[in-house]
């Protein structure tokens, strides 16, 4: 290390965007620190991803066990209280385990809110620390509407400890968290309205795809409310009005769920000449700021590819390894799969419908019918649809498919797409049979 600074290698902020590719650090000899003003392991372990699915798992086995009536007999029910507790419990383990393998690694940590000083120094509460290398990993926080009544909304984080199941929960945006919530309150037991101030949920997605993952939620009783304003909410007693663009409802539960915003703020990027805008910190091909020697990972980053968990940790890997000099080719992001945990999943990777439809000299598109495959039945799956895009070498190389096992589909084709594998190639492939993984790739179109 040079003797000048505390550390070769200072992370701000301790969730995957650091942790996935800091122990290669200390491993290669380097003196690494993590400063964390939260939770350590950040957003997905604490409040978002794992405890979303732990939360959403007792309401899966419900809607199975719905889809399988006339087999398996009798209502279950959910008892919200328990399963909030369960995943209370499974939380918490996750930041001292990940704050103990970092520190088996070498790693120290330092606790509070920090801030530059200078390209080298950060000031945590009345302390300074300095490092060669530093890299911005600090996530991002709940957009919050700013309305006459905000005070009464909550945000994803309340929401994945809510304590109980409300009657009547309205949920504004039509995002991965809005829908998400809305699928696992809906079945919990709430009658649950999402609000969009537009036509089309999930933009990320195929608008096909989508009015077709809100038919579901439909069909299972959610209400949506197409272009619709929140203007206002008011308390009457224990519950709540709100009022719209087109007409008022009521609700004893409100989620913000209108997107989320980088956390650039209290750094004093401006000051050490970092630059960024509201959709995060500006990079180069090789995730540095305009300060070479200060790198940003994870959501905190203005990209293009979308910001999930395993972007964070394929970041964190990559900038390990070009601090370490491990990597000296810019960022080459792989196809990156993504779902959307309601019942049924929406999942995609690779090239988009909306890519292929424009490039027609390069793309061909299979529409597939998902019951059209017996196995499909064999877990009482819903209706689903998927769609298959081959580019003109016959190399798979986008799918997208709303169904129940959407994950575990667009995960199992993940390797043909990103390889670059041909139908035939993939025919080599003597997979598990009955499964999904062989329904997947048994059903190429
Ligand atoms: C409700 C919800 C559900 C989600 N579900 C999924 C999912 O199913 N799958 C998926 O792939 N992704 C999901 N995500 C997204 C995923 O959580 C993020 O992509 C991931 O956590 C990004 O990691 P990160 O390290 O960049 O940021 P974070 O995990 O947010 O970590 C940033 C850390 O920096 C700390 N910090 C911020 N500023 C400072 C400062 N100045 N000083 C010190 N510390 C600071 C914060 O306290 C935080 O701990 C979900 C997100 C939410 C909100
Ligand atoms: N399953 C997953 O992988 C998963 C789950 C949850 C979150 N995430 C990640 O977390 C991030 C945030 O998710 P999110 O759902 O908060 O954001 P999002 O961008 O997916 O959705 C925000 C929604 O709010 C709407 N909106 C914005 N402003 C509004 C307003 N003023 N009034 C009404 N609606 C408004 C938008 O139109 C959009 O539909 C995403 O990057 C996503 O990748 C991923």
């Amino acid at each position: 290390m040079s003797q000048t600074y505390d550390y070769d290698v200072v992370f701000i902020g301790a969730g995957h965007g650091a942790f996935d590719g800091a122990p290669a650090l200390t491993a290669a000899g380097k003196k690494v620190a993590f400063i964390e003003e939260d939770r350590v392991g950040g957003t997905c372990p604490n409040w978002g991803c794992n405890a979303k699915i732990i939360l959403e798992a007792p309401t899966k086995l419900l809607t199975e066990s719905m889809q399988s009536q006339g087999i398996i007999h009798g209502a279950h029910s959910l008892d919200w209280k328990k399963a909030m507790e369960r995943k209370q419990a499974i939380i918490d383990g996750f930041a001292p385990a990940i704050q103990k393998g970092m520190e088996m690694a070498g790693i120290h940590f330092i606790f509070g809110h920090a801030s530059f000083k200078d390209a080298h120094t950060v000031q945590v509460a009345d302390k300074t620390y300095t490092a060669d290398k530093f890299v911005i990993a600090t996530g991002q926080h709940s957009h919050r509407l700013d309305i006459p009544g905000k005070e009464f909304l909550h945000d994803s984080k309340d929401f994945l400890s809510i304590p109980e199941v409300p009657e009547r929960m309205v949920i504004i945006g039509a995002g991965f968290i809005g829908l998400e919530a809305a699928s696992i309150m809906q079945t919990a037991g709430a009658k649950v309205t999402v609000i969009l101030r537009d036509q089309q949920a999930l933009p990320a997605f195929d608008r096909e795809y989508s009015d077709q993952l809100c038919k579901a939620l439909t069909k299972q009783g959610v209400l949506f409310l197409k272009n619709t304003e929140v203007q206002k909410v008011e308390q009457n007693g224990s519950s709540y009005s709100i009022e719209t663009t087109t007409g008022s409802l009521p609700a004893n539960y409100i989620l913000d769920a209108t997107g989320r915003i980088p956390n650039t703020q209290d750094l004093n990027l401006d000051q050490i000449g970092v630059e960024y805008d509201h959709k995060g910190i500006i990079v180069n091909d090789f995730l540095q700021t305009k300060q070479p020697n200060i790198y940003a990972t994870g959501d905190v980053l203005k990209k293009d590819v979308p910001k999930l968990t395993p972007t964070a940790t394929f970041e964190s890997q990559y900038v390990v390894a070009h601090i370490l000099g491990e990597d000296k080719e810019p960022i080459n992001y792989p196809a990156i799969a993504q779902t959307v945990f309601t019942m049924p999943r929406l999942a995609q990777a690779g090239v988009t419908i909306k890519e292929a439809k424009a490039n027609p000299d390069q793309y061909d598109m299979i529409e597939q019918d998902t019951l059209d495959d017996w196995y499909r039945s064999v877990d009482f799956e819903t209706p689903g649809q998927r769609t298959l895009i081959y580019n003109k070498t016959k190399q798979l190389v986008g799918v997208i498919e709303l169904s129940d096992k959407a994950e575990d589909v667009v995960n199992a084709l993940l390797p043909a797409i990103e390889f670059g594998y041909t139908k035939a190639q993939l025919k080599r492939l003597v997979t598990i049979f009955p499964s999904i993984g062989y329904s997947a790739l048994d059903n190429l179109g």
